[in-house]
């Protein structure tokens, strides 16, 4: 039998939706730009298995200078846990913030919120302020704002769980009330600020969207899921193509492959039949479970590449982003206009 080759290229970036920028986004980042005065450090996280295109420019133009550090959530998914490649990745991705501090977290290991907890102890003073320093946990729907703040409550007080968590995005609504993380013998104790997941205006690059998707920062509805399994299975492919040897040989076919995975899986409709959507989302639910390979979506040598290339363009700015999501609803009034 000839060896199994994976694809190079994924071919069907085409009709993918670009946006996603619902109404409590923003509102949420306008009252977060309003709260400015009484913040005094921002948390900003960022998914560990999409650690650029996870990176939300918004934030940086809406939150100005306030002092900040970054937290990579979902360490536990994107990685194989003390491997070389593991260190090599966190090394590259702390070089694309030298003047930040930098912090890689998973839910099961108290290590990185430790480290978390003693940096905020040394580093986020509020020397004029009775109520103590305050600080805002940001970042993209669904990347674990809330598992951390719940995390860092637990370690920093001894307390339980102080906010709701959820597998979909768009669980915290506004921005919450101040949880105290750590008391400090001087009063000064260090308050965090849950806010609501904020989604750029505008992804100008369709593949971004698929990962940022499959990351869960979008709602399952938005994409279709077998376009999304379609992509995984390309990447996937290119990381281990035996990593879900479990249901199915190596395959770059995706209707095959989720018909095989539903059979099964026992996802089967009337008369046995494979339903494929329900085994698309089964099969996306597992890998963001861990269990169809640990790997990142982001390649970090093209995103050093890039960073060293004077001629490549900037990331899209807020007003750039905004303007294309106005062109793409007014592009989709038009079409609906004709066609009525
Ligand atoms: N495996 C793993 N799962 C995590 C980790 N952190 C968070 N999660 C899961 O990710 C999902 C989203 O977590 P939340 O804390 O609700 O995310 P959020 O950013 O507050 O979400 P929004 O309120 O929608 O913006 C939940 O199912 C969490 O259990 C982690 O480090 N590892």
């Amino acid at each position: 039998m000839a060896a199994f080759v994976p694809r190079q290229v994924f071919p069907h970036y085409g009709a993918i939706p670009r946006s996603y920028f619902l109404g409590h986004h923003r509102a949420g980042l306008s009252k977060m730009k309003s709260m400015l005065a009484s913040i005094d450090y921002v948390v900003e996280c960022r998914d560990y298995r999409a650690p650029v295109t996870s990176i939300n420019p918004m934030f940086e133009e809406a939150l100005g200078k306030t002092r900040r550090l970054i937290v990579y959530t979902k360490r536990d998914l994107g990685n194989i846990p003390q491997s070389p490649a593991q260190r090599l990745a966190e090394k590259k991705i702390q070089s694309f913030d030298p003047d930040s501090a930098v912090f890689f977290v998973d839910s099961s290991s108290r290590q990185g919120i430790n480290q978390i907890i003693k940096h905020l102890r040394n580093d986020a003073e509020a020397p004029d302020r009775l109520v103590g320093c305050r600080v805002l946990v940001v970042g993209m729907p669904n990347v674990g704002k809330s598992t951390l703040i719940n995390h860092l409550r637990n370690q920093g007080m001894g307390k339980a769980k102080a906010l709701k968590t959820g597998g979909q995005p768009g669980i915290t609504r506004k921005i919450a009330s101040p949880v105290k993380i750590i008391e400090r013998e001087s009063g000064s104790h260090v308050y965090v600020l849950d806010t609501p997941g904020v989604f750029m205006p505008y992804v100008s690059d369709a593949e971004n969207m698929l990962k940022l998707a499959l990351c869960g920062c979008v709602k399952d509805a938005v994409i279709s899921p077998v376009t999304l399994v379609d992509y995984l299975l390309y990447k996937v492919n290119l990381h281990d193509a035996q990593a879900y040897q479990r249901w199915s040989a190596p395959t770059n076919d995706v209707v095959p492959f989720l018909e095989t995975f539903a059979r099964r899986t026992g996802l089967l409709g009337k008369g046995g039949v494979p339903i494929v959507e329900s085994a698309a989302l089964n099969f996306i639910q597992k890998w963001r479970a861990g269990d169809v390979g640990r790997f990142m979506l982001d390649d970090l040598e093209a995103e050093e590449r890039r960073r060293d290339d004077p001629e490549q363009p900037a990331r899209l700015s807020m007003t750039q982003a905004l303007r294309n999501e106005r062109m793409t609803r007014k592009n989709k009034l038009d079409v609906n206009k004709n066609s009525a």
